[in-house]
This record gives C-alpha cells, structure tokens and sequence, in this order.
C-alpha cells in the first residue's frame, strides 16, 4: 500500500497537527459506532504528540486507548510504555478514556501474552487509529531484527493478538501485537523524527529483506495506507 509522508517545520508543529489527524479519527469514529479504539507506541518520540492529544475536546469516555508494544516490566518501572502513557495521554480531558495494558502480572512473558490477547480482544477490529514508532534498526512495535519470534510476527497469517518477542536490540523481553492486529488500522500512522529516522527510513523503502528492516513488512505490506508524519 501507499505510503505519504507529512513533513513538519518542528516537533511541536508535528505534535500538534498529528493530534489534530488522531482526534478527528476518533471522533468520526465515535460518530458512527459510538466508540473508539487507538493503539499507541511507546519510546522516547511520542511524548509531546501524546501530551496534544490529551487536551482535544474528544468524548473521552468512549475511547479505548491500548499500546502497539510493551516491555515485560510493570507499569512503575521508568522503561515501561505503560508509565509513559500515563504520564502524558491519560492526562487532562484524556483522563476519562479506559486503557487496556499489555503488560499483566503473570509468571512468564508468554502467559502474559496470553492474558493480553484475551483483554485486548474485547476493543473491536481493526484499530480506529494505529500509531507506530521506528527505532534507528528498523524495528517498528517489537517487530526487531534478529527476534525470536520475527516470522510469526510478521506472518500475515498469524492471528491478531499479543506475542512474545526476545531480541538483542530489545533489553528485556516484550510483548507486541502481530502484523495481523496493526496493518489495517483505519487510520495507520507512522511517526519519526529526526534526521537520522529520515535516512532510516530511506534505507527501509530501499530493495532488502524484511527480516533486516521489520518496518519494510508495513511500508510494503500494509493494507491501509501508511502516513507517516515527521519533524526534524
Ligand atoms: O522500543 C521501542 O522503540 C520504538 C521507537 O522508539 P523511539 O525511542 O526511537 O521513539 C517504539 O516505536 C516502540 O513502541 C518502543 O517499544
């Protein structure tokens, strides 16, 4: 599918009109089925987009908001996604929104999966509104290379739900929705910025495995088209 890229004078610029985008999704989407579904990434680029978003005039109540990643770490510890959307989306008018955590307190990482599959299957399909992230190897959700769980996850045959995946690049062991549950997100958003993500991301539009650059399987793959939304 075809991707667009919106380019910003700035970070606040971005977040700002990135909010904007999110917020009419959710509305539209409010307005026609009564609810509304957002899956978020986590690392250090959202944070100003998040903190936009959470001051829009949005039926919050409606809304569920969920993470397209985690670490299995709980929500207090400063590497979670978890913590970080607390901090900066369930904040202000976004306060009212229900979150739906992938991290759960359970013995392993798998049965964590599990449990997070089960709760997110109560938010309808598919997404209202993706947001997705690229680290400076690829890596898009935990989508990393080198992961253990790498073709299951890209797999478009893999049913939507929560996996595991153990990667060199990753730190601790994490949890990610598959490529199934995030490529056909009505509204499917790909947010970088920086110089560097921009030479990235040059590279993953480029001839390469998917393997080596898990964000290609979106660029190339995804069946809603990807806007991607960058700043320097
Ligand atoms: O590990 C992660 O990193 C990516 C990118 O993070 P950034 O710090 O370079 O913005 C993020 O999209 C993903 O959700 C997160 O778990």
């Amino acid at each position: 599918m075809a991707s667009t890229l919106h380019s910003f004078a700035n970070a606040a610029e971005l977040a700002a009109n990135l909010a904007d985008k999110v917020s009419g999704a959710l509305t539209a989407a409010i307005a026609a089925r009564g609810e509304a579904s957002i899956a978020v990434s986590g690392g250090s680029t959202p944070k100003a987009f998040f903190q936009a978003l959470s001051t829009r005039d949005i039926d919050w109540t409606k809304v569920t908001i969920t993470l397209v990643d985690e670490r299995f770490v709980p929500a207090d510890n400063p590497r979670s996604n978890h913590l970080l959307v607390d901090a900066n989306l369930l904040q202000n008018k976004a306060k009212a929104a229900r979150f739906v955590p992938l991290y759960q307190p359970a013995a392993s990482v798998e049965e964590a999966a599990k449990l997070a599959t089960a709760k997110s299957a109560e938010i309808g399909i598919p997404f209202d509104v993706v947001i997705l992230g690229m680290g400076g190897d690829g890596h898009t959700a935990s989508f990393f290379p080198g992961g253990n769980n790498l073709s299951v996850a890209l797999d478009p045959q893999t049913p939507r739900g929560v996996i595991t995946m153990d990667a060199e690049g990753a730190g601790e062991p994490r949890l990610t929705f598959t490529f199934s549950a995030l490529e056909d997100a009505k509204l499917l958003i790909l947010h970088i910025e920086g110089e560097g993500k921009k030479d990235v991301l040059a590279k993953a539009k480029g001839n390469g495995e998917e393997a080596e650059m898990p964000i290609r399987a979106i660029l190339r793959r995804a069946t809603s088209p990807v806007e991607i939304y960058w700043a320097p």
